[in-house]
């Protein structure tokens, strides 16, 4: 992104303090609170202090990310980090992708949104079963200055779903090279090579 004038703009330094998470996921706020361990933040969970969960209305993950954050900076006058993520299947042109938590439901029954995305894939003859996950995250600060992150990682679809020990399409995602489901994973093996600790990675080099 650049400035006025073409000139790039800073990026903002993250002080030691406390940090909104704003996301109402727990599995989430989990990963996000592991992946930013170590940096003397005092991270706080949107539940925790009772913010909204703001209708996600963006096109882009990027969008939605930058609006979640920005409601959760603004409530809380703190800097708030927001992730908006999902899995994008090859075969169904990218879906669910910013609408993988929508294809849950109400009730977010992610056995009924994974059964969703295998019945398309099925019903498409020789479709291939790529698939992505990305992880967009911004970070917002009550003044309105705002961060950018993506990440993502490449695998394939297995049915049926393998492994309780992530959460959302993780027992569906197999990622590229390896014979265990995200699913299957312990928290620090998909951290190795996830979406979200790509996304991280990036925002760590950035910003501390
Ligand atoms: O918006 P917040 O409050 O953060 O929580 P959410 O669950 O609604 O999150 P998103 O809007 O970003 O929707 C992303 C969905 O994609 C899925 N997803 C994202 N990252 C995932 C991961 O690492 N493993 C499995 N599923 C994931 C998961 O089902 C999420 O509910
Ligand atoms: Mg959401």
């Amino acid at each position: 992104m650049s400035g006025e004038g073409g000139e790039p703009q800073a990026i903002r330094k993250l002080r030691p303090g406390k940090l909104v998470i704003a996301s109402h996921n727990p599995g989430k706020v989990r990963e996000i609170a592991a992946l930013l361990e170590g940096h003397g933040l005092d991270v706080v969970s949107a539940a925790e202090l009772d913010l909204p969960e703001p209708e996600e209305t963006g096109t882009t993950f990027v969008m939605n990310a930058e609006l979640k954050a920005r409601v959760a900076a603004d409530l809380s006058g703190l800097p708030a980090l927001a992730d908006d993520s999902g899995m994008c299947v090859e075969a169904l042109g990218g879906d669910p992708g910013i609408f993988s938590a929508r294809w849950a439901g109400e009730r977010k029954d992610f056995g009924a949104a994974m059964r969703l995305v295998q019945d398309k894939v099925d019903a498409i003859d020789g479709a291939s079963r790529d698939a992505h996950f990305v992880c967009a995250l911004a970070l917002a600060w009550p003044d309105g200055h705002v961060e950018w992150f993506e990440g993502r990682v490449d695998g394939t679809l297995v049915w049926p779903p393998r492994g309780d020990k992530g959460f959302g399409y993780d027992p569906m995602f197999l990622p590229e090279g390896r014979d265990q489901t995200f699913g299957e994973m312990d928290q620090d093996e998909k951290h190795a090579i996830s979406h979200r600790a790509d996304a991280f990675r990036q925002l760590v080099a950035a910003v501390f």
